[in-house]
């Protein structure tokens, strides 16, 4: 189990029955009856890393629905299975920052997908260095407050926090931009990219289709920032259900009323819409009740007042999740080799060039904090340098 499938095998395989041709290097590995080809072919001007698995069962090839961001081909890759469910793929003469990617064969979440879907799943899932402060999904009937919550904390801490920038059927507000306030977008495009799952999570409201990315909550947890998504509870409930770590805030009005005379007040909105507006809102005030749905429930009376509320909630966690630096920097690694060690630890044989101009010839993937992972980036890894050829790594 898990090895890599010898040539005579790959040879072997009917590789005829692939149209596909090879740019870069392959690698072949066996989980139970199935031996996952990973290997690089062109797609127009890129050349990206691509998947395709052989059945023993019926001695045949089957092309999976792949999932997430696929990583551009460099020159090549290592994979090394682990636990069964995924396969860590290390890619050659890569920065580390787009080094290490995880291929989730049979994750719960790929498990899940291919009940979905009816068909084989593969996903992909790059890794992340560190950890970026966890997300905050903030809720709450339409007119609440919510997006002036979200922009003065915007304002307040730019270089901190980033919006999460929905995707979005509806037609936009006066005042509204498109990339900034949301990505507006027609249904049928929508819909497509929905099936081709590069949405985290999605839902109809008030009768339009809002959708969170996986590339829109990545963008800015790449950057380091806390993001902020800003949606309805039902999208709430799918992240929960994700892999993404969040926190989960609901914000309420003082009344019904004053719900009512903000939501009028703003004037954006027409009577149908409005009403809407209002009748959805008793759902999701019921809705919010769900235990185990939001962490916590603040009330938008006097704004300044729960401004402050959301600030304390925010600091409160910071602590808990600091933004972790690797252990080593390496600019470039060229790898030979990757194996399996106890305790979560995985050994990279490489010739890797580092700020300091040292060369590390051995890495080592601790991968015991990793978090997250397909829909959306694994994290938490850390690398260590164990060996060096070069000066400048006393003391590691
Ligand atoms: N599920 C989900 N809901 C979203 C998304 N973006 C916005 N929403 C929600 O859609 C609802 C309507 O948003 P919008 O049309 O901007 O109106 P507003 O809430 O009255 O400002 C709000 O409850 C948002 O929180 C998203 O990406 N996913
Ligand atoms: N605490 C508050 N008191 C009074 N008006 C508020 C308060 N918070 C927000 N508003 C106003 O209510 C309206 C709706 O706020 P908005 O942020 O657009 O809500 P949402 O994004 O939840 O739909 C806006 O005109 C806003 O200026």
């Amino acid at each position: 189990m898990g090895e890599e499938a010898p040539e005579y095998l790959l040879n072997n395989l009917e590789l005829a029955a692939c149209d596909s041709e090879s740019t870069g290097c392959r690698t072949a590995t066996i989980v139970g009856n199935k031996t996952y080809v990973v290997e690089g072919s062109e797609d127009g001007s890129k050349s990206w890393i691509n998947v395709k698995i052989f059945d023993k069962l019926t001695r045949s090839w089957v092309f999976p629905t792949v999932l997430g961001i696929k990583p551009v081909q460099q020159k090549g890759h290592s994979a090394l299975l682990l636990k069964n469910e995924q396969l860590l793929i290390v890619k050659m003469d890569s920065t580390l920052d787009d080094c290490i990617w995880f291929l989730e064969v049979d994750s719960p979440f790929v498990k899940e997908q291919k009940e979905i879907l009816g068909t084989e799943v593969v996903a992909w899932s790059k890794g992340v260095i560190g950890n970026a402060p966890k997300p905050i999904v903030i809720s709450g009937p339409s007119g609440v407050g919510k997006g002036t919550l979200i922009n003065k904390l915007m304002k307040e801490f730019p270089s901190r926090c980033g919006f999460s920038v929905s995707h979005t059927t509806r037609a936009p507000r006066e005042k509204e931009l498109d990339g900034v306030h949301y990505h507006f977008t027609e249904r049928s495009i929508m819909e497509k990219d929905i099936r081709d799952g590069k949405f985290l999570e999605f839902a109809s409201v008030h009768g339009n289709l809002y959708g969170t990315s996986i590339e829109a909550v990545e963008a800015v947890t790449d950057s380091g920032k806390r993001c902020i998504l800003d949606i309805d509870v039902q999208g709430a409930k799918s992240v929960r259900a994700s892999s993404l770590d969040a926190i989960f805030i609901f914000i309420t009005p003082p009344s019904f009323e004053e719900l009512e005379k903000r939501l009028r007040a703003r004037g954006t909105e027409t009577e149908e819409q409005v009403q809407k507006r209002l009748r959805n809102a008793r759902a999701e005030l019921d809705e919010a009740k769900s235990p185990g749905l939001f962490d916590h429930i603040l009330v938008n009376d006097d704004l300044e007042s729960c401004y402050e509320n959301l600030k304390k909630l925010l600091a409160s966690d910071e602590t808990a999740d600091p933004l972790c630096q690797p252990s080593v920097k390496i600019l470039k690694a060229h790898v030979s080799h990757i194996e399996s060690k106890a305790d979560h630890k995985t050994l990279i044989h490489c010739s890797a060039s580092g700020t300091n101009a040292a060369t590390h010839s051995l890495l080592m993937l601790d991968m015991s904090s990793l978090k997250g992972g397909a829909p959306g980036r694994t994290r938490g890894l850390d690398v260590y340098a164990l060996e060096s050829l070069g000066d400048g790594l006393n003391g590691i």
